[in-house]
């Protein structure tokens, strides 16, 4: 496939100096072919091609072009909030076009009217929607989506939205599906009404091995593919391995199946980094800023400073996104040599090296406890394709550690030789099929049982298993009063369109409202964990130790019995750690306190305070669409709270924007309670948090009071 220079391409010059001034000449073989497919000129394509092969430059030239020539709107979505951010920046650019470009992430109970004035949105899954479910008027102009990271569909937690979306997306406009690892890609482009580009190519060729213990204790054997071999020495295969490949100027990342192991593996491979020659100077600065960082507690910050002076770093959700930033920042800059990371890196987020080691190719299932499984070949290609950094790697090498030779064969086999797993519907489930329904019914307009069919045969769902689904949906829907029926059509009751509105899944409003309708109120331990008990409460991990105590902690009735069923029952006892998690939050028991207490990182803390921030409010309007006053009264103070996490005192000081937890309390003991007081005040407010603080304070609490 020959390679399209910048300067053919048939589009405006303007779209010709953005690439040239990103250094982009030429397109590549997989973005030349995309381009005769009709890339340029509106046509429906599916892209498979490897990491780092360049997919987010056809998606801006398909959306750039689309828009220059027919107007309209255009979505790019991804299944993470991380790589919003970081799509969001590239596309900058084509601003210098007169194109307007939004991000919009997290509150799901808005219709986000301001997008209409926007060209180009980036969204996650979940937020396209929760948008399509509000009807919003800019969305009917909304004619190019691009559907990023697109294998998600087989991720069980989030395969429902993608499918879902993808389910509409292509009646209401352009597709353009993005993937490195869908194996039946033809079956799947042919559900999109999509031609497909299938490409190999990678910016640098990869060579891919395993990595046993020889016989004798300290030498490590690399098989490739390619039938070369290499041998490494040293402590342990990973260091043998990362020491090999750092002193030889390249970076590492390896990846491990959990936050503990990363951290620990991080730890072991720093004690050899002195034998290598690392830049001192710009190391101290990176750890420095660590230090600095505002949303991490202080023994991560401490372990990771530490980490950093050696050219190391760990990476994983249960880090804070500052702390993130700065790592994947610094490796970027090739400051960092080592990251050792959890799988949920490997997610498209643009951080190649030359190296990557798989530690560990089983994980733990979440489901059974203990239970560990192959990791499927799809998340292999996916950590083995961030090896080769384009221009600095003439190849790129991944290997898989393996525990001894006779396991070789098999991992090579499995891992090395096979193809991905085919794409498959992941709304084979009562949760997500009914969420899928009122999701059709609540953003499609005159929606009849024909319609509605018709959506549901449109999934990638078994035929047989659709319709058996759907027969239960409709009644279980009814039943529950999500929905009714108005002459052909089916339509939302009142408290199905709040529900839908609020992007609850059906079986979360439903264990809300049988709660709240049979119990008189109760104690916000018991609010928080009847919250965090739902499919979409939060989850964390409880250790043993926590088990056999948390239940004596217990002070007052919850609103759920204990369930027998073991599986449920460690489900209901971690609903329970967030729901003291929380009420230690809400108490403004210090962070560092919170997260040592409970054994989580500040990453986790936010994901669970964000969760509950949501279900709290979501509670709050469940308990007034059912009129229950009671508990309305309580769940509305209780989301006042969680946000910032405060005593009830505090809530007048945080409705000003810039005053948190701490800042408040602050104010508060030197009794400035209100944002009135703050006004006047103003000298006292400026003593205590400083000249320019105080200042941008005062002005927020004139326009809090407006
Ligand atoms: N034609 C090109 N010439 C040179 N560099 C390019 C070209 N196209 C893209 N790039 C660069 O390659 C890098 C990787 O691109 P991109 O993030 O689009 O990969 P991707 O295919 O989306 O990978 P993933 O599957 O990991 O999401 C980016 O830094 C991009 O600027
Ligand atoms: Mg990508």
């Amino acid at each position: 496939m020959g390679c399209i220079n910048v300067d053919s391409l048939p589009v405006d010059q303007r779209i010709k100096d953005i690439l040239k001034n990103r250094g982009i000449q030429r397109l590549n073989p997989p973005q030349s072919e995309a381009v005769e497919k009709g890339l340029l000129e509106d046509k429906p394509l599916l892209i498979v091609s490897p990491t780092a092969s360049g997919k987010t430059l056809m998606a801006e030239l398909g959306m750039v072009s689309h828009l220059l020539n027919k107007g309209g709107k255009a979505v790019y979505v991804t299944p993470l909030r991380a790589l919003t951010n970081e799509k969001y920046a590239t596309f900058k650019d084509w601003e210098q076009l007169g194109l307007k470009v939004a991000m919009t992430s997290g509150d799901y109970d808005t219709d986000d009217y301001w997008l209409k004035d926007y060209d180009i949105i980036v969204a996650t899954y979940e937020k396209l929607d929760s948008l399509w479910r509000h009807n919003s008027s800019w969305l009917k102009e909304v004619d190019y989506f691009v559907l990023d990271e697109f294998h998600y569909m087989n991720d069980t937690e989030r395969g429902p939205v993608v499918e879902s979306v993808a389910v509409r997306a292509k009646r209401r406009g352009i597709v353009l599906a993005l993937s490195a690892t869908i194996g039946n890609y033809d079956k799947v482009a042919k559900w999109l009404k999509a031609d497909v580009v299938a490409t190999n190519w990678r910016p640098v060729p990869l060579k891919e091995g395993v990595l046993y213990t020889s016989n004798k204790k300290k030498d490590f054997i690399v098989l490739y593919k390619d039938g070369s071999s290499k041998k490494v020495y040293g402590e342990c295969p990973i260091v043998a391995y990362t020491l090999d490949t750092v002193s030889r100027d390249g970076q590492v990342l390896v990846f491990r199946s959990s936050r503990k192991y990363a951290e620990s593996t991080a730890v072991k491979i720093s004690q050899y980094m002195s034998l290598v020659k690392l830049d001192n100077k710009k190391l101290h600065e990176v750890a420095q800023k660590v230090k600095e960082v505002e949303d991490a507690g202080s023994n991560e910050k401490e372990s990771l400073y530490n980490l950093i002076l050696k050219g190391v770093a760990y990476h994983h959700a249960g880090l804070s996104k500052g702390l993130r930033d700065i790592i994947e920042g610094a490796f970027r800059e090739r400051i960092i040599k080592v990251i050792v990371a959890t799988p949920t890196l490997a997610a498209g987020v643009n951080l190649p090296a030359r190296a990557v080691v798989i530690g560990d190719i089983h994980r733990f299932n979440r489901k059974v406890i203990g239970f560990t499984e192959y990791i499927p070949v799809m998340e292999y290609k996916q950590m083995s394709g961030r090896a080769g950094r384009p221009g600095f790697d003439e190849y790129g090498e991944s290997v898989v550690i393996v525990r001894s030779k006779s396991e070789v064969e098999k991992i090579t086999q499995k891992y090395l030789n096979s193809d991905v797993e085919p794409l498959e519907s992941k709304l084979g489930s009562e949760s997500a099929f009914y969420s899928f329904i009122l999701s059709i019914i609540s953003s499609e307009q005159g929606v009849t049982e024909k319609t509605l069919s018709s959506y549901v045969q449109d999934t990638l769902l078994p035929k047989e298993l659709a319709k058996k689904y759907y027969k239960q949906a409709i009644s279980w829907l009814m039943s529950n009063d999500f929905i009714g029926q108005k002459d052909d059509y089916l339509v939302l009751t009142r408290f199905g369109r709040r529900i839908s509105d609020l992007y609850l899944n059906p079986f979360t409003a439903v264990t809300i409202k049988d709660a709240l309708l049979k119990s008189e109120k109760g104690c916000e331990i018991a609010y928080f964990h009847l919250l965090a008990y739902t499919p979409d409460g939060p989850l964390v991990s409880v250790s043993k130790a926590e088990e056999d105590v948390i239940l004596d902690e217990l002070d007052c009735e919850l609103f759920i019995e204990e369930p027998y069923d073991e599986f449920e029952l460690s489900n209901y006892l971690s609903s329970l750690k967030v729901a003291f998690i929380m009420r230690d939050w809400i108490e403004e028991v210090d962070e560092d306190t919170i997260l040592g207490r409970y054994g989580i990182g500040s990453g986790d803390l936010r994901a669970i305070t964000d969760t509950m921030d949501w279900l709290t409010y979501s509670g709050y309007h469940v308990a007034s669409v059912l009129g229950l006053e009671e508990h309305e009264k309580i769940l509305e103070k209780l989301h006042l709270r969680v946000k910032d996490g405060v005593k009830e005192e505090l809530i007048p000081l945080i409705r000003v924007s810039g005053i948190g937890r701490v800042r408040a309390r602050l104010l508060y003991s030197h009794s400035i309670k209100t944002p009135e007081e703050i006004l006047m005040n103003p000298e006292k407010v400026k003593q205590l948090l400083g000249p320019k603080l105080g200042e941008k304070i005062v002005r927020e609490a004139a326009r809090a009071i407006t």
